[in-house]
């Protein structure tokens, strides 16, 4: 049997005691130093590394170094690891969860055995679990790759780029997904010292060598998007939202102007962000290309607050912690919503049109999937199956949200 996480209806917002959030640190980022701190031999002072689980995962595995990296649910892990255990030459089985084992990975180990990897399927052709036996000698220093699918490959890549020998220059082909990813990726190397071009779809990363530093974890906006949606779905209020930057490396920062077409005015201070509620000015429609892991926060919330919107860039929710169209579709259905698809990656947001007394919501193994439904607590009674599943990326969201007193 599940946990289970039940709620009465939440108070308005005027009324939560603290209204000011403090956040978990951004995962995305996090992963990021780390790798870079292993391929520096751990020279930085990297500060506000994430709990999220992802990041944990990603610590114990450098920090204990055993044969099997198994990265459980995380995708950012699995794919920067294996392009590290390659570029350190090391003999590694890269294995996650079940799910992990379904979600493709081919465009990576393409490219990594293009540059001189030997990389063998250990089950399935494209998918892990891999064995990955290191780079001896650098093939080639000019590769292409598929931008359609996971930048995270194109991430991997680009951050073993400066060890590997003769740099690296990528040629990115077809549509590009998630590409405020990748920016973020070559500015975080740029704080550690190392420099590239960008022009049209290549990307050159010359051999050079990464600079220590001094890092700082920004808040994590993903984790932020919730509490925006939750003062969306409020008559007044407001919050104040810790650690945030008006000059973010991550591409969810977008939340701001999102929210501000359905009801949440921003405000940056010292500190971090103060959201104000106003009157929705309306959203038509939105392209969730860069930021895919807004697309639940924004649906859900459309679906409660009645703004009917077409999403379109949601190609690769199919292929993330789990097929997040169809669980959207199966949940917002509970409260008499709907995601219609319209052609592929585009569909339209129908809000609700009667509330029921209870709703009760599936959370598929995905931590998107818990927090984004949290909001609906304003409107009725939800009940919430596996609320552990946040530990993914954000372990103390449900004690920020007030329902619990300790982590689960
Ligand atoms: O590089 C990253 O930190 C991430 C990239 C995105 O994945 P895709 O590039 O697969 O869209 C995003 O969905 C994921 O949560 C984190
Ligand atoms: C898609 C996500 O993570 P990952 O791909 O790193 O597992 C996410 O956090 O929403």
């Amino acid at each position: 049997m599940d946990t289970l996480l039940e709620t009465k209806t939440l108070p308005q917002i005027s009324a939560f005691r603290p209204t000011v959030i403090p956040l978990p640190s951004s995962k995305s980022e996090s992963n990021r130093a780390l790798v870079i701190d292993a391929l520096t031999k751990g020279k930085n002072k990297l500060h506000n590394l994430a709990e999220a689980r992802d990041t944990q995962t990603m610590i114990r595995l450098l920090g204990e170094n055993p044969p099997i990296y198994d990265v459980l649910d995380a995708g950012t892990t699995m794919r920067f690891l294996t392009a590290y255990a390659a570029v350190t030459n090391q003999h590694k089985v890269m294995t996650g969860t079940p799910r992990m084992c379904e979600r493709p990975i081919g465009i990576l180990v393409e490219a990594l055995r293009e540059v001189g990897a030997e990389i063998h399927y250990m089950n399935v052709e494209g998918y892990p679990p891999l064995a990955v036996h290191g780079i001896k000698e650098q093939k080639s220093n000019k590769i292409k790759m598929r931008g359609d699918v996971s930048s995270q490959y194109i991430s991997a890549m680009l951050m073993i780029a400066p060890v590997l020998p003769m740099g690296l220059e990528l040629e990115l082909e077809g549509k590009i997904g998630s590409r405020t990813y990748i920016q973020m990726t070559l500015e975080l190397m740029r704080e550690f010292g190392v420099q590239h071009t960008w022009e049209e779809n290549t990307i050159k990363v010359p051999h050079q060598a990464y600079q220590s530093t001094t890092f700082h974890v920004e808040s994590d906006w993903s984790g932020a998007s919730y509490w925006f949606s939750l003062l969306a779905c409020a008559d007044s209020g407001g919050l104040f939202l810790e650690g945030l930057k008006e000059n973010s490396l991550q591409g969810d920062s977008k939340i701001v102007e999102i929210m501000d077409r359905l009801g949440v005015q921003s405000q940056f201070e010292k500190g971090g962000v103060r959201l104000t509620k106003q009157p929705v000015k309306g959203l038509a429609s939105w392209d969730f290309t860069h930021c895919p892991d807004l697309a639940q926060t924004v649906a859900v919330n459309c679906a409660i607050i009645g703004q009917k919107a077409v999403f379109t860039g949601l190609e690769s929710l199919r292929i993330k912690e789990t097929d997040r169209i169809f669980a959207l579709q199966q949940e917002l259905a509970k409260f008499n919503a709907q995601l219609v698809e319209e052609k592929e990656g585009a569909f339209t947001v129908i809000p609700s049109v009667k509330m029921p007394h209870e709703v009760r919501i599936r959370t598929y193994d995905d931590h998107r999937m818990a927090m984004a439904f949290m909001p609906l607590m304003t409107k009725t009674r939800v009940i919430i199956e596996d609320p552990a599943v946040v530990n993914k990326s954000y372990p103390s969201f449900w004690k920020h949200v007030g329902l619990v007193e300790k982590e689960m």
